[in-house]
């Protein structure tokens, strides 16, 4: 099988770059850490790697909002290196919290929503100075760190495939989902990318908004994953690199048989299995 290489990006205030470099290591990538200072001298770099990981953390501090610099700097520097892994087709890009938010930011996991059609012209944008979604804080005002039960929906997300349900750590501030309507909420939702939600340990959603703790937010539709139209593209609150390993179970002390990987490696295979 062709081993794809991962450039798994870091910031300033990156900090799980190294865990989610092993992750894909084990799912049988290869993974580099490149700091964005050394893209921004020398973006052509971006061509030895076939999959862009941005892993989280606090890039730049979270200083305006979460997310919000890096995905700046990335836009105003960094345009080709995106081409290079968003539209070409070929590579894939995962964006894990922190990562999720600078993708939200940049606006690719809703590209191609909220648009209107004017007659005989181009798709203009609903409303140009509202994005057609965003990432705020959660309910509550806090940091939230905890285990959450997730599904996912039917949907063409690549890193999803042959997968129903996850038990996976979060940890943010500003994770929830919010977006700027309901044909939005609906145009995204039809075309399965809202992609993976919280849900109740049984599986189910039994509400649009379910209460607090299931939904940690209280984002719209329960939603903690978004995919582009193709499936390449997706970004994820919570940390499937955090639970790659049976150990990282908050109770695998209690259970009499070990499963042989944590919940969150199978993201990463088929990452890697979608080159094969
Ligand atoms: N774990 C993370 O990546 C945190 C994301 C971001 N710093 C927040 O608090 O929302």
């Amino acid at each position: 099988m062709p081993q794809p290489r991962v450039l798994v990006l870091r910031a300033p205030g990156t900090n799980c770059d190294v865990e989610t470099a092993h992750a894909f290591e084990l799912a049988g990538a290869v993974a580099e850490r490149v700091h964005v200072g050394r893209l921004m001298e020398n973006a052509a770099l971006a061509s030895r790697y076939q999959i862009l990981c941005l892993p989280g953390g606090f890039s730049y501090g979270d200083d305006i909002a979460a997310g919000r610099i890096l995905a700046t700097r990335m836009r105003r520097h960094l345009g080709d290196l995106m081409h290079h892994f968003v539209d070409s087709g070929d590579n894939l890009v995962l964006g894990i919290c922190n990562g999720m938010q600078v993708l939200m930011r940049l606006g690719v996991l809703t590209s191609g929503v909220g648009q209107l059609q004017t007659a005989g012209g181009p798709a203009e944008s609903a409303d140009d100075s509202i994005p057609p979604a965003t990432l705020t804080w959660n309910n509550h005002g806090r940091f939230e760190d905890r285990w959450v039960n997730l599904a996912v929906d039917k949907t063409p997300c690549v890193f999803l495939r042959d997968i129903e349900q996850m038990y996976l750590p979060m940890a943010h501030a500003e994770g929830k989902f919010i977006a700027r309507d309901a044909e939005v909420l609906e145009e995204l939702r039809s075309a399965g990318r809202l992609a993976l939600r919280y849900c109740e340990p049984s599986g189910e959603i039994q509400s649009e908004t379910l209460p607090f703790p299931i939904n940690p937010n209280g984002g719209d539709a329960n939603v903690a994953g978004v995919c582009d139209a193709s499936g390449r593209v997706f970004g994820l609150m919570p940390h499937p690199e955090r639970h790659i390993d049976p150990t990282q179970h908050p109770f695998w002390t209690r259970r009499k048989e070990q499963p042989e990987h944590g919940e969150g490696l199978q993201m990463f295979r088929n990452a890697v299995e979608w080159f094969a």
